[in-house]
């Protein structure tokens, strides 16, 4: 099923049996649903497959980061798996963006959106600084959203703080997904560049990914309600 609400949960667990509890208690109307590193390593695609046979739309965010062979051929096999999304880092720079681009081409339209991680959300311009990137995360951020788009991808992750600038520069259908989403009430946990559900969409955000405010809240369900009704 697709769906028009901008929100994608993710599923941060350690065992299928969680995500799949918490997928059960929400309906595919209201969001979309991401796997990452830590579910994927432990359940593999059968999680992912499981997700999709209940009707949600599956992220997958490995954020692949390789040689470019590598890289196309992990996004092809995502794509196998009909995910609704697959990503990468942009760092791993232009070629390796285009082969990932161009594997999907045999999908013909039935393919995953394409995105590319800018500058992590649990990262500032310090943390920037000690990895010899001595730019504002804005610019470093717009740098790889430019070259992501150069490169063909749909969009890029990035945090909602820049989602306005990339909205005027990049146009309205470059798709911007922004983690690092927190309501007010929310703790920021190893979040840095975090901003509210509402004014994410209001900077331009496209998708809205949250976990933590979701999936730690005491009534998860109930916790997504409130975010929609606040958009
Ligand atoms: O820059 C990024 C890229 C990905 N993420 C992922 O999003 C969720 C956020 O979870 P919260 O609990 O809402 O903090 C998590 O799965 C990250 O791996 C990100 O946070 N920032």
């Amino acid at each position: 099923m697709t769906t028009t609400s901008p929100i994608i949960v993710a599923l941060d667990y350690p065992h299928a049996a969680d995500a799949l509890t918490l997928a059960d208690q929400l309906n595919p109307q209201d969001c979309r649903l991401k796997v990452g590193k830590e579910l994927f390593t432990r359940s593999g695609p059968v999680v992912v497959e499981q997700l999709q046979a209940k009707g949600f739309e599956v992220f997958l965010d490995l954020k692949f980061h390789d040689i470019p062979n590598t890289t196309a051929a992990a996004v092809r096999v995502a794509a196998e798996l009909g995910v609704w999304m697959v990503n990468v880092h942009a760092g791993g720079g232009r070629r390796m963006m285009e082969a990932c681009r161009e594997t999907l081409a045999r999908f013909n339209g039935n393919r995953p959106l394409l995105t590319a991680v800018t500058v992590l959300t649990s990262l500032e311009q310090e943390d920037l600084q000690e990895v010899g990137i001595d730019i504002e995360p804005m610019v470093q951020v717009q740098r790889l959203a430019r070259l992501a788009a150069e490169s063909g991808m749909d969009g890029v992750v990035c945090s909602a703080r820049e989602a306005r600038a990339l909205r005027a520069s990049l146009g309205e259908e470059f798709k911007l997904v922004t983690p690092g989403i927190r309501p007010d009430d929310s703790a920021a946990d190893d979040q840095r560049r975090v901003v509210t559900p509402a004014q994410a969409l209001e900077n331009g955000s496209s998708y809205l990914v949250i976990g933590r405010p979701i999936t730690r809240a005491e009534a998860p369900a109930q916790a997504l309600a409130q975010i929609l009704a606040s958009l």
